[in-house]
């Protein structure tokens, strides 16, 4: 499935095959020895009643992630297509929390992705009290200004005049390693082209650059709206597509818009598994 171009393998464990490990899930993820992927995205059983499943998200370099946006609403499609629960709107969770999920259109779907944090504790971001608008370090000998939140998972975030000259290949990689993100963290970079409307490349932790990000997405937005660069309600610009973010308060939870697709169904055999996975 993709979400806007992040690309997902997505398995249905919820008959409680337990999930590969980290060595199959890098071979999943791979464009030329397995299957090929941004993320993995693993359906479970809920642990809690309130919920309809859970999903688990998996790098494409086979560390585990605690968010995934695009992943949600592909998540929610599969479960819909099925047609095992009649209505639109699933409660999921993630390793974040829980998330209403419901269709908003065709292939169109709206997550609630939960209020951002911008603690530097909360990220994590270390060498830093406080939450700041803008923080700067030094990498790669450059001064680098960056916002950063956590959306469940760690987001930086850099402004730049023209998205398509970012060096996201350079600096990605750099800020990624830098000892200020003990955990890593996605780094997004961003032209702000109106009050409703932003451009944004996302080099993401463990898989790369990937043609959409929703969790950076909403990251993105939620940095910009807290600095007053945009309106509460803005359309990102993805390579892979657009989302729409809305954020009406602080205290509120945000909410992502966008498509989920499916592209083919499969069979791993238990050779590149470990188990055969349908
Ligand atoms: N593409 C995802 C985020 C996937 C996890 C991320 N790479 C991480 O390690 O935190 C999204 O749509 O949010």
């Amino acid at each position: 499935m993709h979400g806007a171009g992040n690309d997902f393998v997505v398995l249905d464990l919820r008959d409680g095959t337990p999930p590969p490990d980290a060595a199959h899930f890098r071979l999943l993820g791979d464009r030329h020895f397995g299957v090929g992927c941004d993320q993995i995205l693993t359906i479970e059983p809920p642990h809690g009643r309130e919920a309809h499943a859970r999903y688990g998200i998996w790098n494409s370099d086979g560390s585990a992630a605690g968010q995934c946006g695009n992943g949600a609403r592909c998540v929610a499609a599969w479960l819909a297509r099925e047609d095992t629960i009649e209505d639109a709107s699933f409660v999921l969770e993630s390793p974040a929390g829980l998330h209403v999920v419901q269709r908003v259109g065709a292939e169109r779907w709206r997550v609630g992705m939960g209020v951002p944090r911008f603690a530097p504790v909360q990220i994590p971001l270390a060498g830093f009290d406080a939450a700041q608008d803008a923080y700067e370090v030094d990498v790669e000998g450059e001064r680098i200004a960056f916002g950063a939140a956590s959306m469940g998972n760690p987001h930086a975030l850099i402004e730049v005049d023209d998205v398509d000259a970012a060096p996201a290949a350079r600096i990605g990689p750099a800020l990624q390693a830098s000892r200020h993100f003990p955990d890593s963290v996605n780094v997004g970079f961003t032209e702000v082209t109106s009050r409703d409307h932003i451009r944004l490349r996302v080099f993401e932790r463990g898989a790369g650059e990937t043609l959409a990000c929703g969790s950076g997405a909403c990251a993105a937005a939620a940095i910009l709206m807290k600095r007053g660069r945009i309106d509460r309600r803005a359309t990102v610009s993805l390579p892979g597509g657009d989302l729409l973010i809305e954020w009406p308060d602080d205290a509120a939870g945000i909410d992502m818009t966008g498509p989920a697709t499916f592209v083919f169904d499969g069979v791993l055999d238990a050779a590149s598994t470990g188990t055969a996975f349908a």
